[in-house]
């Protein structure tokens, strides 16, 4: 899978995505990842990118002739024409069936903003889908981006090794994932549920499956909203 994002601050992404799980998709090649700089495509002599709004207000918008000669350039680095993604607070709520829509695509194109944002023109002409990962404002579309890319890794086969795979997990089957434990078994008196030291798999998986539905009612009843009620 490609993704490639389009940022004022490609340095903001050295970090995050230079250790572990992404870190080896990437070694491995079964994630590429390319990081560009939208200030290249400014054609003034001050490389400028953004522009006071029409209609006055505070603070800056990003130009949309610059981000469409951005986005044209690098869509060109590659064959698959790739899906635009806009992070903004505006976007639809990021979860789990969106993570796996997006895993699916052979290429996305993240578009990172800054200030307040970029001109209406390039989201309703050039991008495909407005991504939130939650409800709060934040500096840049930077660290959403991440988070995205992360979740969408996740996703890729083989990613996370040939053991784990993504289907055993939070929201899998839609509900919260079951309490974890591991040694030691006994810790300031404090033990571990005997169930998971019976060996006897099919309590444990009962457990679990009791674990998440009873964690689910409790800290996050919307998930069960429009579901009868699971046995
Ligand atoms: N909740 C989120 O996913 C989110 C995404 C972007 C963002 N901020 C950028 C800065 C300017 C505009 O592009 C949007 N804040 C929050």
């Amino acid at each position: 899978m490609r993704i490639d994002v389009l940022t004022l601050f490609p340095e903001a992404f050295r970090g995050p995505l230079d250790v572990s799980i992404v870190k080896r998709a990437r070694e491995d090649g079964l994630l590429d990842l390319h990081i560009y700089d939208i200030r290249e495509h400014a054609t003034d002599r001050h490389r400028t990118v953004d522009d006071y709004p029409f209609g006055g207000g505070q603070g800056m918008v990003m130009r949309v002739d610059v981000l469409d000669r951005a986005l044209e350039f690098v869509r060109g680095q590659a064959p698959e024409r790739g899906l635009v993604v806009y992070l903004t607070p505006a976007g639809e709520r990021l979860n789990d069936r969106i993570v796996r829509e997006l895993a699916a695509e052979p290429r996305l194109i993240l578009v990172c903003g800054r200030y307040e944002g970029v001109d209406e023109r390039f989201v309703e002409h050039f991008v495909d889908r407005e991504i939130s990962i939650g409800d709060y404002v934040l500096t840049g579309g930077e660290l959403p981006a991440m988070v995205l890319i992360d979740a969408v890794t996740r996703h890729i086969p083989g990613a996370l090794g040939d053991a784990a795979s993504p289907q055993e997990e939070s929201f899998a089957d839609g509900l919260l994932e079951h309490p974890q434990y591991t040694r030691p078994a006994e810790y300031k008196g404090w033990s571990v549920p005997e169930v998971l030291l019976s060996g006897h798999h099919a309590k444990i998986a009962a457990w679990r499956r009791q674990q998440r539905l009873e964690r689910t009612r409790r800290r996050r009843p919307d998930l069960l909203e429009g579901k009868d009620d699971p046995a």
